[in-house]
């Protein structure tokens, strides 16, 4: 341990940081606040690769393309971070969490559930939940717009990938989304005291009880649909073509994987939140650059009506068509990555090109500081769709543009997520054009403990274009 401790220390001496206190390690300039303001701290005052101590762990911070690159392709940098281990009381058990053999098994069995035929099949839920979702911001909605998009992207992924129609959107008493982010609580504010106490202390704070509660309620929740769905699975044929199972159907008539109810429970769980969060917070910067930026909204508006028109149901082959929408997708994802940061442990050295990062080192690759580093992105909060037009695409640094990770653990729902944004745009920009007050992106006051979020509520309005 000493050896490696040592070796960890050496690396550490090429870098800055905060000085290191024995035991707290970086401690007291950093208690009390959250994973994305630490990192956006220490990167502004350190650089785009900086260390940081919790305790006695060490972890590398870096925002550099060419190593990130190594990082996540590297054999001995598969698993994640200490840091996840706090999420262990609901993920344990889940493709998150999950190691070495057992991940390689469940993540191709997943990939079944995200094949191209069976995500053309849902193009019909995103129209006809973007449907509600249109009403609902005719009544210029008195929740934050986080939420209506969340509302929306969940009731997509039920009605989609669980086969069960909730109409979560309609719900006004479903609390459901807001678990969900209570729950990242156990991130945020855990998260960087675990090196002071054990975990099951803090379940006994105020806080901790708090988001115990919450957890209980979201997991009756999930246990609820499960059962639902099993009920409805007993009294369908069983001649059915096995590769068009969305995912809840194939989970429960696996049997090969024999996933067991823990696995079945925390999976479903743990991609309904991977879905929900990160596809609703897309759709609400998107919608909030657009707000800031007519011109562009003016062009997106002219293309979606040029692929689709403005009658008709959007189909799967529009989806290909709508090329500046995508660009301009891609450009709000580089602004404001749903998920800002995300980690990773040697589990063996690592060479990162002109050092080698040695065993047992936790890494935070910082995609949000990665995506605003100056190096690939001159004028880097100027927001520029053309960044990504067909002329400058080949001037993108490779992996300086990775809003969903890359190597073998990158989003598994990467295309569902893509299509479902790109419909709900489509559907959305025909009917409403949106007003946003803000003049810069930097005027969003930024937080995150897993996914990036605003400390204030988003104004963003739409008005009815008919
Ligand atoms: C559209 C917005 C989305 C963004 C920006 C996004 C981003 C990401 C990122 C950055 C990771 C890597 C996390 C890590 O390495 O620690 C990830 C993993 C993952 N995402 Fe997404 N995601 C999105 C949508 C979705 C959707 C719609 C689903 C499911 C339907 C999904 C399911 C997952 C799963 C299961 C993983 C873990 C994969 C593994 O560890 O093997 N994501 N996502």
């Amino acid at each position: 341990l000493l050896i490696n401790k040592s070796a960890l220390f050496n690396f550490a001496k090429n870098f800055k940081g905060y000085p290191f206190w024995p035991i707290f390690g970086n401690g007291p300039y950093i208690w009390g606040k959250n994973v994305f303001t630490i990192i956006d701290d220490i990167v502004c005052k350190f650089g785009y690769n900086c260390n940081l101590w919790l305790g006695h762990d060490y972890y590398y911070v870096t925002a550099e393309a060419a190593q990130i690159k190594a990082i996540l392709n590297h054999p001995n940098c598969q698993e994640k971070s200490d840091i996840y281990q706090n999420f262990n009381i609901i993920f344990e058990h889940s493709l998150l969490m999950v190691k070495g053999e057992i991940w390689k098994r469940h993540r191709k069995f997943y990939s079944k559930c995200f094949n191209q035929t069976l995500l053309n099949s849902f193009v019909e839920v995103f129209n006809s939940k973007s449907e509600i979702l249109m009403k609902i911001l005719q009544r210029q909605p008195k929740e934050d717009l986080f939420e209506v998009f969340e509302k929306f992207a969940l009731d997509t992924f039920c009605e989609s990938m669980l086969g069960l129609n909730r109409n979560i959107q309609l719900d006004k008493t479903l609390q459901i989304t807001k678990f969900m982010a209570q729950v990242q609580t156990i991130g945020g504010q855990y998260l960087f005291q675990y090196f002071y106490y054990p975990l099951i202390l803090w379940w006994f704070s105020w806080r901790g009880f708090k988001t115990l509660k919450l957890i209980f309620k979201l997991q009756r929740y999930v246990k609820d649909i499960i059962s639902e769905k099993r009920q409805n699975l007993s009294e369908r044929p069983d001649n059915l073509d096995v590769d068009c199972f969305p995912f809840l159907e194939l989970l429960l008539i696996d049997q090969n994987e024999k996933f067991n109810e823990k696995q079945i429970f925390q999976d479903v769980i743990f991609f309904s939140m991977a879905a929900t969060d990160t596809t609703g917070l897309g759709l609400t910067y998107f919608f909030t650059l657009l707000g800031m930026h007519l011109d562009v909204q003016e062009k997106v508006y002219e293309e979606v009506i040029s692929v689709i028109g403005s009658n008709r149901d959007v189909e799967i082959n529009d989806l290909a068509h709508l090329k500046y929408t995508q660009m301009v997708i891609n450009e709000s994802m580089r602004i404001f990555p749903a998920i800002p940061i995300i980690g990773r442990k040697t589990i063996g050295d690592v060479d990162l090109g002109n050092k080698i990062l040695p065993k047992g080192a936790n890494i935070f690759i910082d995609i949000f500081h990665l995506h605003r580093n100056k190096n690939y992105w001159p004028d880097p909060l100027k927001f520029d769709p053309e960044r990504f037009s067909m002329d400058h695409v080949d001037e993108i640094e490779p992996y300086s543009f990775i809003p969903f990770s890359r190597g073998s653990k990158n989003c598994i729902g990467k295309t569902y997520g893509l299509m479902v944004m790109k419909t709900c745009i489509a559907n959305v920009i025909r009917n409403f054009q949106v007003y946003s007050p803000y003049k810069s992106v930097s005027e969003l006051k930024l937080s995150s403990c897993l996914t990036m979020t605003t400390v204030h509520p988003i104004e963003c309005y739409f008005r009815s274009r008919h």
